[in-house]
């Protein structure tokens, strides 16, 4: 049986691993950490065989904290990578939020809590609906449905799943406010072995790339290594090194197991470039449609 370290139980994560290991026979053990940083220590520290880390959204783009984590602070190779919807929704007491009317009023709301990234994917409806309310931070949105479940009287309210929502008995005041639909979350499962509870045939290895210092044109060069190949990236960004104020390193998503001849080749002519290659990790992609 593997063990998987996730944010608590109803966060959008939790959600998502569940559907990818929603395979018949398939046993886990889940274990909830509050925060981030834990559900990376648990497999670093030999207590999960796995991570689930949320690594980027249709409306925020990448988790900054998240891929820093996983390129500064741990060296883990990605085994997995797969796709999930993230459907945020307001969560309180209706009683807590009831207009004169008997609907409800929205200026009763004092304060509303949630992970960064589902704040930012509602940015629109707070500003709308919410512009007086207080905004608090927390480890996962599940983290925020629960603190609301534990002050009641006070006004408070959640962004956070269904699930969340159902578990802690809570009203859900405004279903689906995210700014944008088709509010989808990228998950990596990391860890030391192998995933082979599934197939698939799109398969992706993601790399850091450091381009040598004074060398004009350089990322030019590291481009076309894989356009002449012919080879597909689904996703380049460049992130500070964290040693030097206009240092950069790029992260790289290729659509391409490593086991082919030509990535292996490519990527030796960068490295004859004078670049630093460091592999991320080389994996199975799943779609939404694949793990329905
Ligand atoms: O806080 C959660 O529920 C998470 O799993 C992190 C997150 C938050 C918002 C979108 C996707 C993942």
């Amino acid at each position: 049986m593997k063990t998987i370290a996730v944010l608590p139980a109803g966060s959008v994560s939790d959600e998502a691993v569940k559907r990818l290991f929603a395979i018949e026979g398939e046993e886990m053990n889940w274990k909830h950490h509050r925060l981030i940083a834990d559900v990376f220590m648990s497999t670093v520290n030999g207590i999960s065989d796995y991570s689930v880390v949320p690594i980027e959204n249709t409306i925020e783009g990448s988790v900054n904290l998240h891929v820093d984590w996983l390129v500064h602070e741990v060296d883990m190779p990605i085994q997995a990578e797969w796709v999930y919807p993230s459907i945020q929704n307001l969560i309180g007491r209706a009683s807590e939020a009831a207009g004169e009317d008997g609907g409800l009023d929205f200026s009763k709301i004092k304060k509303v809590i949630s992970h960064p990234v589902a704040i930012a994917q509602c940015l629109q409806f707070l500003r709308n609906e919410l512009p007086h309310a207080e905004i608090e931070t927390v480890g996962s949105t599940s983290e925020g449905v629960k603190i609301v479940k534990e002050n009641p009287g006070q006004g408070w309210a959640a962004i956070g799943t269904m699930t969340a929502a159902a578990n802690n008995e809570l009203d859900v005041l405004s279903q689906g406010i995210t700014d944008h639909d088709n509010n989808f979350t990228r998950f990596l499962l990391v860890g030391p072995e192998p995933f082979t509870a599934r197939q698939s045939e799109a398969q992706k290895t993601s790399v850091l790339i450091t381009l040598p210092e004074d060398f004009p044109g350089a990322l030019h060069q590291v481009l076309a290594a894989f356009a002449w190949r012919k080879i597909n990236l689904s996703k380049i960004e460049s992130r500070p090194t964290k040693k030097k104020l206009g240092n950069y390193y790029f992260y790289i998503d290729i659509e391409m197991a490593l086991d082919t001849v030509l990535l292996p080749s490519a990527l030796e002519e960068i490295e004859a470039l004078g670049c630093q290659v460091r592999i991320l990790g080389t994996y199975p992609s799943f779609t939404y449609e694949q793990l329905k």
